[in-house]
């Protein structure tokens, strides 16, 4: 062996040493000497050849060589992961404040209403913005005895635009109709309370009232306005709506809101109907929670979705009738559509508070500019998937700032209780009553034996990364429309919405749930078996 040789062999040697002392010092050290020692390597391997060089060198010294750039990439992860973690921490910082502003917002905007509508007359009182201010304190004593017995309709019906709202918006609401939510259970009386769920006393911490209590909701005036939402193309929801429009206009007097499609419909049935009301254009719509009372869906669970998606802030109540082929969300019957919005309008009616996920996208290439995108409001779920793309999909996932898994499959499911019989099903997530507050986490063709689903509570913030790694994008899709492409840097945050969508019940949310799994999808239907036959004795 030539002396070269054995220097450059020995100066390797000690390079790796160095390696290993410098793995337990910092990032950027570690960086520094796996350069040097893959230099090292380098400059052994260019060096001429001798003749009858041992093969096996060579051999070794690539390997070490392939070594040595392995722990480069690996320290340089690491640096880079470590910044990256910090982004994101200062991002859901971020996230959190912008929440948390929002609550105080929406809860002063509350005060406001329940001082002029709940708490002063409960009728329709007009009062200037700075009336209200005024009564804030004189109020207050009334405000907390309606807080002790529920929810007032204005605690739920208030959000951003109605701050910045013009005097017309003000009258459109003291024009609705209020309602009040109560929870109760059986075997109490009636009017129960909204709790803490947990008391402490001489060091004893026990429940004292389950949240998730069957709500029910008693109008404190007349409801007078409705918004009827059809699904397209079906000749018996057109011949039901038409009906009902009659009805809900000449037996209860009631101002009735259509979709633009449908009033062209009815006035080509007939020009009887030009007092059906609707929109010109698309922006009105985020006005319509302030004029609409009730929202009456015609057609299967994709209408109430998209009568969910019409609204980005609070959600009147909504009467799904089941015109389609399943219906988990329609427990409402268009035969006796006449009796059932009879007892909805004169209440009180059960409801199920269904929770929504609002979700995000995050450009890598936005990293500064952190509203970029409107957000999706989704009942059922948020899917990322690899859409046309054959590659797996790679999807690193944080809740909060914990990581959880990377997901190598076909994609991921964040579903809320009410999709869990939808989607997430399908892909093996478990069915969760609807009322359960919860985020489903439930992989798609996972390419690993052990990935179970999983349910995380609903205060956490997930966060979806695609990772820089990543052979293809990503594809997110909210309540299985507006698909949105993910490209590596990019990532979905998704955390539990503040506006719940409010759906009557039939019955009770629990009866509701039951039968529509029972019905929609025999759930565990099995023959009954036989008296006669073994028996232990
Ligand atoms: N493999 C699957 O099961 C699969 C695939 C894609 C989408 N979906 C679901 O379809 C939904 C969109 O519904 P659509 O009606 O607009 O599309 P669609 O017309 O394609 O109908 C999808 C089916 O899902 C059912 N469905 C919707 N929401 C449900 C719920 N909460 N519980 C039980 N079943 C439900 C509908 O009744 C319908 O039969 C998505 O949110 C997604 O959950 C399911
Ligand atoms: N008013 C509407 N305008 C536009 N699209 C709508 C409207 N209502 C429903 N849709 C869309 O029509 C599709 C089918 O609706 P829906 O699920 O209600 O009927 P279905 O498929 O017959 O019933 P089921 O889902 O029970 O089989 C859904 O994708 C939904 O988003």
């Amino acid at each position: 062996m030539s002396p070269s040789k054995l220097d450059s062999t020995a100066s390797f040697g000690h390079e790796e040493a160095s390696v290993s002392r410098s793995r337990s010092e910092n990032g950027s050290a570690d960086s520094l000497s796996l350069f040097h020692s893959e230099k090292a390597v380098e400059e052994l391997l260019q060096q001429t050849p001798v003749a009858g060089m041992d093969e096996h060198l060579i051999e070794f010294s690539e390997a070490l060589r392939t070594v040595a750039k392995a722990l480069r990439r690996a320290a340089e992860g690491k640096a880079s992961a470590q910044a990256e973690a910090a982004e994101w921490k200062r991002r859901y910082e971020l996230e959190r404040t912008r929440n948390i502003q929002m609550e105080r917002k929406a809860r002063m905007a509350e005060r406001l209403s329940a001082e002029t509508k709940g708490c002063i007359d409960c009728g329709r009182v007009k009062n200037s913005d700075n009336q209200l201010m005024q009564q804030n304190e004189s109020n207050e004593h009334s405000e907390k005895i309606c807080m002790n017995n529920g929810i007032w309709s204005h605690e739920v019906l208030c959000d951003r635009e109605s701050d910045s709202n013009s005097n017309a918006d003000l009258n459109n609401m003291m024009n609705k109709a209020s309602f009040k939510l109560s929870w109760w259970c059986n075997g109490e009386n009636g009017d129960q309370h909204k709790h803490d769920i947990v008391s402490f006393e001489k060091g004893d911490i026990t429940t004292a009232e389950r949240s998730s209590k069957q709500i029910s909701l008693k109008w404190e005036s007349d409801p007078q306005t409705v918004l009827i939402l059809t699904k397209p193309n079906s000749v018996s929801v057109r011949i039901l709506c038409i009906q009902m429009v009659r009805w809900l206009k000449e037996k209860k007097k009631l101002n009735v809101y259509v979709e633009p499609r449908v009033r062209t419909e009815l006035l080509a049935e007939s020009s009887n109907f030009n007092y059906v009301q609707t929109w010109k254009d698309d922006s009105e719509i985020t006005h319509l929670h302030i004029k609409v009372d009730l929202v009456i869906t015609l057609g299967g669970d994709g209408t109430v979705l998209w009568a969910a998606s019409m609204f980005k802030g609070p959600v009147p109540p909504i009467v799904p009738f089941s015109l389609g082929s399943l219906g988990f969300m329609t427990p409402f019957h268009s035969e006796h559509f006449k009796e059932c919005l009879d007892s909805v309008l004169r209440g009180p009616i059960s409801i199920t508070l269904r929770h929504r996920l609002l979700c995000r996208v995050v450009r890598d290439a936005a990293k500064n500019e952190y509203e970029t995108e409107e957000p999706f409001l989704v009942l059922n779920e948020v899917t990322i998937d690899r859409g046309i793309s054959s590659y797996l999909t790679n999807l690193e996932c944080y809740c909060d700032n914990s990581f959880v898994t990377c997901v190598q499959g076909d994609g991921l499911i964040l579903s809320t209780t009410s999709g869990s019989t939808a989607y997430s099903l399908a892909a093996g997530g478990s069915m969760v009553h609807p009322q359960v507050p919860g985020i489903l986490f439930t992989p798609i063709c996972p390419h690993s034996l052990s990935f179970r689903p999983l349910i995380l509570p609903e205060h956490v913030t997930v966060r979806i990364v695609v990772p820089f790694n990543s052979r293809s994008p990503a594809w997110a899709s909210f309540d299985g429309k507006d698909r949105k492409l993910l490209a590596a840097g990019d990532a979905l945050l998704c955390s539990m919405a503040p506006w719940p969508v409010p759906t009557a019940c039939q019955v009770d949310s629990t009866n509701d749930f039951l039968r529509s799994i029972h019905d929609g999808l025999h759930w565990n239907l099995r023959k009954t078996q036989s008296f006669d036959g073994p028996r232990e004795t």
